[in-house]
């Protein structure tokens, strides 16, 4: 089921690429398409904020389909990527989403392709998780129109989805942190766009709730060709999942590749000043943080 087009604008999804509906299943196994513009190019991106410089001259391109994860430690500049990514900031032309001018596209438009989790996102006071869920159906919905039966099964079939089933009626406030991050999820799902932007998506899940988010988000990558750009600091987690990898310091990117080639000891230990033991695994290596010897 994929969201209505209810805009004559030129739509910068990549011709024949669906948008991507989250109970929109196509078969199995789908390799992600490869043709058509990058999903995510960025150019020389450079944020000041307040007058201090964030991000330093950023090059990246993430292909349509692919799971990019950035890492780096606290400050390095990993939120304010994904938010200039997702447009809450003023990039200039630095950011170009499946071939348009992030700044060419309208807000609708943009709601259409690009899809965030924030790391905390502002809750309106009193609102109900349906109703908070039925937000991310804006970019569907005529100005001064309500939602259609579509917008209600989709954001019906997310809440399902995402083991939320009787939760529609609760106010978002009353629910545990983990809960509310569910929601948090569902509602950039119900969005129905084609790049999802995961700031910290699980930090505060339990490890059951954990695995099945990122199983869901991957099922909808291979399925249907979602892009995914995400940050975590769960650094096996990271690696099991990304297909690269970008390591952030300091506004900068000092490391990309494979998960193997980012995720070492040595750059761990220069970057965040951590102790651990890579191992590798089936996925990617795990990440294990050890105590330094004291001699
Ligand atoms: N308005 C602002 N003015 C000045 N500095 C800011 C402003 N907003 C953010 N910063 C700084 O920008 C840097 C990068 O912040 P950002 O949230 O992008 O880091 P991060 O890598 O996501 O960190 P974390 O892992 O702690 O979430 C931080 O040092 C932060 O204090």
């Amino acid at each position: 089921m994929t969201p209505p087009s209810q805009s004559s604008s030129p739509d910068p999804r990549p011709a024949g690429r669906p948008a991507v509906g989250p109970v929109a299943v196509g078969p199995a196994g789908v390799e992600p398409i490869d043709a058509g513009p990058p999903a995510v190019e960025l150019r020389d991106l450079r944020v000041r904020l307040d007058g201090v410089p964030i991000l330093a001259g950023i090059d990246l391109t993430v292909r349509a389909g692919e799971w990019v994860t950035v890492i780096g430690p606290n400050g390095a500049g990993k939120s304010t990527l994904l938010r200039a990514v997702g447009g809450l900031l003023s990039t200039s032309d630095a950011v170009r989403l499946f071939g348009t001018p992030l700044g060419a596209l309208r807000r609708r438009e943009r709601a259409r392709v690009v899809a965030t989790v924030a790391q905390s996102p502002v809750v309106p006071p009193g609102m109900a998780v349906l109703d908070y869920v039925l937000l991310g159906r804006n970019p569907y919905i005529p100005p001064l129109g309500r939602e259609s039966a579509t917008d209600l099964a989709v954001v019906h079939e997310v809440l399902d989805r995402l083991d939320l089933t009787g939760f529609g009626a609760r106010e978002l406030a009353t629910l545990s942190g983990g809960e509310r991050q569910r929601v948090f999820l569902a509602r950039a799902l119900a969005q129905g766009a084609t790049l999802l932007l995961l700031d910290e998506p699980t930090s505060a899940l339990d490890i059951g709730h954990q695995q099945e988010v990122f199983e869901l988000v991957d099922q909808l990558r291979r399925t249907e060709g979602l892009t995914v750009l995400a940050t975590m600091h769960d650094l096996s987690i990271a690696g099991e999942y990304a297909d690269r990898m970008v390591l952030l310091a300091e506004g900068r990117i000092v490391a990309a590749g494979t998960p193997a080639e980012v995720l070492t000891e040595e750059l761990l230990a220069r970057h965040y000043r951590a102790h651990v033991k890579v191992i590798p695994g089936p996925h990617g290596p795990f990440v294990l943080p050890t105590r330094p010897h004291h001699p």
